[in-house]
């Protein structure tokens, strides 16, 4: 397994680029499956997930792949009429966007076999809501041996509710919806940037979708769409965790491609600990203070703080000066960095759902293990503050959501880098 082996102290200066969403990626790929013919999508970032989802699609007979050379971050993906349409459980298990490809299979080829997605250390992550679309719009629904079994001849238009806010849930339905007879209001929807993003992908291919990045979506379903081109969006967490880099190492870095619109919480929260963070042409600047300043963050949907970012952002309060509380309100068990950051010297305390971080003067480095994907961020985060050394092991988590984040922060002057796992 690799490692990633960093000595703190440095100041990050420069600028550095954002790479496509993650989050944005993983259900555009799966909507290639709504329209035969090949759909092109452009500045794909290179990671575990975007390789599962492309694995996934391979499995069920698309051809999918990652285009080679100076194209690295173009996928292609092509459909015809006769794939196999289930995604088994040992793909699911390594990646619960996996689930995904439930509405387009099911909307465009009237049935779907996909592996129940289970819990992740993160939290129990119930598909409930996903189904309810689904059976909404004239699905049936069977669970058995572990797997969703999705059938329907025609789906039809309905009106979905959601009772709890879902990003996939609303990314589901909808993929389903835009080929269903007649008019889906879905309401109560989830409003995050990669929703709008997957709307204006699926509205290119000829789906008819408006209010897209509000809570109420309205579909008027067509007959058949066609291939897309597409260039992916920003990752607005990848671009988050690299503002707050500059903000913990003392420095002043232009992040380039964020998009401030879709980090409006974050740039208050990180103003509020005393950064400058100014938007300019090309991305978003952070320059950190001589002297952080704790902060209050409670997780919510979008456009609240993202639960993707807490685990960050407590990485910086371990070296504010004062008390923080944070509370995560979206997932049950996100806290899984707290004892590793306690082996850095940091002072946190776990109530509930909440934490309590009182700034420390000084991390030290030490030999930490990651246990999800923004856990392994804060621990590399919170590495580049500490003295000496710390070695983040399990890496693979990261790999799962960053694209060469080593290299990145390298590039701007941290001392950090990989450490290959023997073959
Ligand atoms: C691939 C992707 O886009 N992943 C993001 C997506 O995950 P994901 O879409 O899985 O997260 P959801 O928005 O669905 O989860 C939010 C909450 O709703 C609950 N829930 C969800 C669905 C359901 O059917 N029933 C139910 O109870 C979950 O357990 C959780 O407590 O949004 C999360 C919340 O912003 C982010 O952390 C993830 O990075
Ligand atoms: C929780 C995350 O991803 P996923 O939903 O793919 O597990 C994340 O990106 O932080």
């Amino acid at each position: 397994m690799d490692k990633i082996v960093m000595k703190g102290g440095a100041e990050l200066h420069g600028e550095v680029p954002v790479s496509g969403a993650k989050n944005a990626a993983l259900p555009i790929l799966a909507s290639a499956l709504l329209a035969d013919g090949t759909s092109t999508f452009r500045n794909v970032p290179d990671l575990a997930d975007v390789a599962t989802m492309l694995k996934v699609l391979r499995t069920m007979g698309c051809g999918a792949e990652r285009l080679e050379g100076r194209k690295k971050d173009v996928c292609e993906v092509g459909v015809n009429g006769h794939i196999t349409p289930e995604a088994p459980y040992d793909l699911v298990k390594t990646m619960r966007a996996s689930v995904l490809v439930l509405g387009p299979l099911v909307a465009r080829f009237g049935r779907a076999r996909v592996s129940m997605p289970g819990g992740c250390a993160i939290g129990a992550r119930p598909i409930d809501q996903h189904l309810k679309g689904l059976k909404a719009l004239g699905a049936e629904i069977h669970l058995t041996e572990g797997y969703v079994e999705a059938r329907a001849k025609q789906l039809k238009g309905g009106t979905v509710n959601f009772d709890v806010i879902t990003v996939t849930g609303t990314e589901n339905v909808l993929m389903a919806a835009v080929l269903a007879k007649g008019r889906t209001v879905m309401e109560n929807c989830a409003r995050e940037p990669e929703i709008e993003e997957l709307a204006k992908v699926l509205n290119k291919m000829g789906a008819r979708i408006e209010g897209a990045g509000t809570s109420i979506i309205t579909i008027e379903g067509v007959e058949g769409l066609t291939p897309v081109e597409h260039a992916i969006l920003p990752d607005r967490i990848e671009a988050g965790t690299l503002l707050v880099a500059a903000a913990i190492s003392g420095g002043n870095v232009l992040v380039k491609h964020a998009v401030p619109e879709h980090l409006d919480a974050v740039m208050d929260k990180l103003r509020e600990a005393g950064c400058t963070l100014t938007a300019e042409a090309g991305g978003i600047r952070c320059k950190a203070p001589k002297t952080l300043t704790a902060v209050n963050i409670t997780t919510t949907e979008h456009p609240g703080f993202p639960t993707d970012m807490q685990a960050q952002l407590m990485a910086l309060m371990c070296v504010s000066q004062g008390t923080s509380v944070i509370s995560e309100n979206i997932f049950e068990n996100r806290f899984m960095h707290v004892p590793e950051l306690h082996r850095l010297g940091a002072d946190i305390t776990i109530q509930g759902h909440t934490a309590v971080v009182k700034g420390v003067k000084a991390l030290s480095g030490a030999p930490v293990m990651a246990t999800d994907l923004r856990a392994s961020a804060s621990l590399i985060l919170a590495g580049l503050r500490a003295e000496g050394r710390t070695d983040v092991s399990r890496v693979y988590h990261l790999d799962r959501g960053y694209e060469r984040l080593e290299r990145k922060l390298r590039a701007l002057g941290a001392d950090i880098r990989r450490v290959k796992a023997k073959a």
